[in-house]
């Protein structure tokens, strides 16, 4: 891989400090679009993980006493590294997760985005004085770093889900000890480069790869983690729920997701069709918070369809390296297979595909863009996360009824819908039951707001001023002063 800076691509795991090599053995990593290999990362498990927490715990202690002002500068020097390189960041993470280079980057500036804000939030964290309940009593309120943080991270944004986390933990005075996915550890290593480069003292910012299960179960079991923060399916976030009942941490889950897409009658179709591409195909629709389900009202669902079929027929697939590029592949060939079997049981029970619905003649884990029509709750593609390139079309022709099917699933993360009537956007915007609601635009995310669901897309909120809470314990002090 062609890199101005080399030393950011290491073949090597970072526990309490010190780098542990890989040596051309444990975990190969592969180009999801060519199945070369890229590198390989250490097996690690309970052991480096136990090791890593230790330092953490000593790390973190020295952390927090110094000044806000301290910690937001190291973070704001690391910020300024991230953009410095960010080329080639982008490069690392289009090699080992596939997403096109120009999106890439994109993501390296987003993830850059949450070490920037919370270098700044790192000095307003305030706590409170209120009046005593009793004449010679006086109550404090003081807000202290929750301690040492265990994070998991998946494989779609291998740089901003971790800068989500690692922001608000490092500004709140935490440490964190990290396990990035198996198939994108890269993205997390270099940011671990840059982190000591930045002045992160030696201990605070670990990065384990290995058995998810091992160090998963380390991380959960071990009194000394205060809060684990995860991000990937539910699945795997109500097992860490489970695991960490026994020692009661502090979790922040951000889970899987089913997004309704709806688009009422008197929405600007042009700009819905925009915003359905972003919100279906952005990452080849492998996001948490994509376009699940796109419903569209009688009245204009026609156009909408043609409108949209047209304007997707023009994605072009391809290596995420090739220039002009709108989607690369899939992670790998079991997100292949759950995209087939999405449209073989929509197909059965009457949908109709508009557009692909193959497997792509590139071949590997290549899939062509798709648009159903048709489509019915009673299909699998309506309940369950696609995490690929299928745009479903359901057709409503009421208000309520839309906003029935929309919540009509275990999920709430994100939701979507156009219209441009000013009551209309108020009533459906309250009714959603989904953690973010996006009104007329299509992509959601930034630093600046809460990003969370409810119901099974989990706990807790990322990024904001609010983000910075789940980092946070508030201490009461009552002193007597008579
Ligand atoms: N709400 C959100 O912000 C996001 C949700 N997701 C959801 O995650 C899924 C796709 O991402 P994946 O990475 O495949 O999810 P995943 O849940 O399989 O993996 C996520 C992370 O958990 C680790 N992991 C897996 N099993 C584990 C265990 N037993 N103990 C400890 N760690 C374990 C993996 O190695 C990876 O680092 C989709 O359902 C998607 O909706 C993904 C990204 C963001
Ligand atoms: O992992 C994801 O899907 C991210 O949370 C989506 S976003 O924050 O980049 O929108």
């Amino acid at each position: 891989m062609e890199l101005q800076d080399p030393g950011l691509l290491r073949q090597a795991a970072l526990v309490g400090g010190e780098w542990i090599e890989a040596n051309g053995a444990g975990i190969a990593v592969t180009n999801p679009s060519t199945g070369a290999l890229i590198g390989y990362v250490p097996r690690l498990g309970q052991a480096e993980t136990a090791r890593a927490i230790a330092a953490a715990e000593t790390a973190q202690k020295l952390w927090a006493r110094r000044t806000a002002k301290d910690r937001a500068d190291t973070l704001r020097g690391w910020f300024n590294l991230m953009i410095r390189h960010k080329e080639d960041l982008g490069r690392i993470l289009t090699a080992e997760q596939g997403k096109p280079l120009a999106e890439a980057v994109g993501e390296i500036a987003y993830g850059a985005s949450f070490i920037e804000w919370f270098a700044e939030e790192a000095r307003r964290v305030y706590g409170d004085t209120i009046p005593g309940h009793q004449p010679d009593k006086r109550i404090l309120v003081m807000k202290q770093p929750i301690g040492v943080v265990a994070a998991i991270t998946p494989w779609n944004f291998p740089n901003a889900m971790i800068t989500r986390k690692a922001g608000p933990a490092f500004a709140a005075g935490c440490a964190m000890v990290l396990k990035p996915a198996s198939q994108t550890p890269f993205s997390a290593i270099a940011l671990a480069v840059l982190a000591e480069r930045a002045g992160l003292p030696s201990g605070l910012f670990s990065v384990i790869t290995g058995s998810a299960a091992q160090i998963g179960a380390e991380m959960t079991a071990n009194p000394v983690v205060r809060k684990l923060t995860f991000t990937g399916s539910t699945e795997i976030g109500i097992e860490l729920y489970a695991q960490s009942a026994k020692t009661i941490k502090k979790l922040g889950l951000e889970l899987g997701g089913n997004a309704p897409f709806i688009v009422f009658d008197d929405a600007d179709l042009d700009a819905a069709v925009e915003g359905a591409l972003i919100a279906k195909f952005r990452n080849n629709g492998q996001t948490c918070v994509c376009a699940n389900r796109i419903y569209v009202q009688d009245g204009v669902y026609d156009a909408f369809s043609e409108k949209l079929t047209a304007a997707v027929a023009r994605l072009k697939t391809g290596d995420g390296f090739t220039q002009g590029v709108n989607l690369g592949p899939l992670i790998d060939q079991a997100a292949v297979e759950k995209v087939k079997e999405h449209i073989a049981d929509a197909v059965a029970q009457g949908a109709k595909v508009a557009l692909g619905g193959q497997p792509h003649a590139l071949g590997g884990t290549f899939f062509q863009a798709t648009v159903l029509t048709d489509v019915t709750s009673d299909m699998a593609v309506a309940r369950e996360e696609t995490f690929g390139p299928i745009a479903p079309l359901f057709r409503f022709a009421h208000e309520d009824e839309v906003i029935a099917q929309a919540n009509d699933t275990e999920f709430g993360l994100a939701s979507y819908f156009y219209a441009r009537d000013l009551a209309r956007v108020f009533r459906v915007s309250e009714a959603l039951d989904y953690g973010m609601v996006g009104v007329n635009t299509g992509l959601i995310s930034t630093a600046e707001a809460p990003f969370g669901g409810v119901k099974l897309s989990g706990l807790g909120r990322e990024g904001s001023h609010f983000g910075m809470d789940d980092f946070i314990e508030l201490k009461y002090v009552c002193l007597g002063i008579a």
